[in-house]
């Protein structure tokens, strides 16, 4: 899983923009994907379900609130019907009633009046009864003063009611006055014959019930009324709207169709659009308490929910960036210091900002690493210092032995004098100096007599110290800054000496021989009975055409006249030699 957490971050996003992007770019932007994530997650799943909670809350709630109605109403008909049935359990209606199903005509008819004072002495005082009859056996008003047209009315209410097992029958009414009524139906019995005698015809006012819930509210928009679902039509409605408070035969088809007593529907009108539908049947009766509440309000309480949702989410976003910027700043910028120090050591400035190299406070990986680096760096220094120390030091000697080298590439080991090498840039350097300023240079060449019979006599050692000791005798006589006396190989000897015509060259050559006589080396098995030596010399004001080996070739010509005419003599070269 690393390898390939690796393998993906460090080689297949190699050549990506992403490997240009900065560090901290970098960091910050994981940290932020890490917040953002279930933060973007928990909104979308918020942000679908608020519709849904909402709505399943505010359904709930409805339910509850219409049940409550309902039962209310329940509580207020079940007051009613037991006071009914104290009246008309009263031994004076059952008498009167009793009365005026029998057959004496005087009893009948004083029984017609009693009946209806009596149920205006019980119920004439409350208000909210507008309609109060007691009927006889076949659904008749028992009340002279009745209008025939209300008295059918109310005698087809009664004889279409259905027969309610013995229990009142609760219905609705309208007469022909347009008066609403909410009608409790009671059948009355003779109790001793258990007879039917009659029945209770009692009006209630809608606005009685409404009483009970108009102040119920269940959201702007939302209205709660009654609906009688075998009618079809809105019977209590607290607020009184014109045309109804909602579409009832829409809404009489769908709790029809659910066939429950209490629940929770939709359901769409052209005119007001979609609805939720919170239901309450009222016991043992058609009527059902219902709570419509449109669906833009609750899309209202959704946004409502998913504004402070989004609020949060924004207040979660910018506290993420921040620390998502703060975190990722806490890893580049000792990074960053790390990589200063690291340029400071690769330009030689040294290890950081100043001399105890980076400074980082804390106890992490980075930390540790600025410790380790501070050490290295320490180290480098060191042993920077150690080898600058043995640098300086190898340079001194290394000076001493080149100079060494130097001198030795042009000194005569044996003699200590020049050797030929020397010689040789020397008398090439004079010639083109002398050709410049238009003077003499002389060459001598010098030559020791019988010297392989010195050897042979005194041993090669004897043989060295000889010539040393000429070598040392002829450096004596190169007595400018310019000339140069050096061993040119074997027993042979050159001097130059600058400004020196060969008038000089031959008081030179003839001084060197005559102090070389006069050291007095013994030589027995030279003619001479001493070490001598003969001379060959050369002056000449050179010019471009002068060459070094010409020069050399007329002093050894000389020195070789020298020998020939019997050694120990200083010879100077002739014109001719150059040839
Ligand atoms: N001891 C010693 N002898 C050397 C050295 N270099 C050359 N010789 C000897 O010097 C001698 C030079 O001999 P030549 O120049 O040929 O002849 P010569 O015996 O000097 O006689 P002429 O030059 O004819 O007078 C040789 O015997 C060499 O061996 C040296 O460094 N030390």
């Amino acid at each position: 899983m690393n390898r390939l957490a690796d393998y993906l971050s460090l080689h297949l996003l190699r050549n990506t923009a992403l490997r240009n992007v900065a560090l901290r770019h970098r960091l910050a932007g994981a940290l932020l994907l890490l917040a953002l994530l279930p933060l973007a997650t928990s909104s979308l799943i918020g942000y679908a379900e608020s519709t849904a909670a909402v709505r399943q809350r505010s359904g709930a709630l409805a339910t509850e609130v219409v049940k409550l109605v309902a039962k209310n109403i329940g509580l207020e008909m079940a007051r009613l019907e037991s006071d009914s049935e104290v009246l008309v359990l009263s031994d004076r209606i059952q008498d009167f009633l009793g009365d005026y199903a029998g057959t004496d005509e005087a009893k009948r008819a004083a029984s017609r009046l009693a009946l209806p004072r009596a149920l205006l002495e019980r119920y004439g005082s409350f208000d909210f009864l507008n309609q109060k009859y007691l009927l006889d056996r076949d659904s008749r008003i028992i009340d002279a003063q009745v209008f025939a047209t209300l008295g059918d009315g109310v005698a087809q209410f009664a004889r279409r009611a259905p027969n309610h097992f013995g229990r009142p029958y609760w219905g609705t009414y309208d007469n022909a006055a347009g008066q609403k009524s909410m009608v409790l139906l009671r059948a009355i019995y003779n109790k001793p014959a258990n007879q039917l005698v009659g029945s209770l015809f009692l009006g209630v006012r809608p606005s009685h019930f409404a009483a009970t819930f108009d102040d119920v509210n269940l959201g702007g928009g939302s209205a709660v009324f009654v609906l009688d679902a075998d009618a079809g039509k809105v019977v209590i409605d607290p607020a009184e709207r014109s045309g109804g408070a909602a579409p009832a035969a829409a809404l009489t088809a769908e709790l029809r169709r659910s066939r429950q007593r209490s629940g929770l529907a939709g359901y769409s009108d052209a005119r007001q659009g979609q609805h939720l539908l919170a239901y309450a049947q009222v016991l043992d009766t058609s009527w059902f308490v219902v709570g419509v509440i449109p669906a833009s309000q609750l899309a209202t309480e959704a946004q409502s929910v998913r504004d402070k949702n989004v609020l949060i989410g924004m207040a979660a976003l910018l506290v993420s960036i921040a620390l998502a910027l703060i975190l990722a700043r806490s890893i580049t910028t000792p990074l960053a210091s790390l990589a200063q120090a690291m340029r400071g050591i690769g330009s030689g400035s040294g290890g950081g900002n100043d001399a105890s190299g980076v400074t980082l406070d804390g106890n992490d990986e980075l930390t540790a690493l600025a410790r380790q680096f501070n050490d290295m760096a320490g180290r480098i220094e060191q042993h920077q210092l150690r080898l600058e120390r043995r640098v300086g030091e190898g340079s001194g000697e290394l000076a001493a032995v080149k100079a060494r080298l130097a001198a030795r590439s042009v000194t005569d080991d044996l003699t200590g004098i020049a050797n030929r090498r020397r010689f040789d840039e020397v008398l090439a350097g004079e010639l083109a100096h002398a050709a410049r300023a238009g003077v003499p240079v002389a060459l001598l060449m010098l030559d020791v007599d019988f010297f392989r019979h010195y050897n042979e006599a005194y041993g090669h050692r004897q043989g060295d110290d000889c010539l040393r000791r000429i070598g040392a005798l002829l450096q004596s006589h190169a007595r400018r800054a310019s000339d140069l006396a050096a061993r040119s190989g074997g027993a042979q000897f050159v001097l130059i000496a600058f400004d020196t015509d060969s008038a000089g060259a031959l008081a030179l050559g003839e001084a060197i021989r005559a102090a070389l006589e006069a050291l007095r080396l013994v030589h027995a098995r030279s003619p001479l009975g001493r070490v001598t030596a003969s001379i060959g010399v050369v002056s000449v004001v050179p010019d471009d055409t002068w060459s070094f080996a010409a020069m050399l070739r007329m002093a050894d010509q000389a020195m070789v006249r020298a020998k020939e005419r019997g050694r120990n003599q200083v010879v100077g070269a002739r014109a001719k030699d150059t040839a």
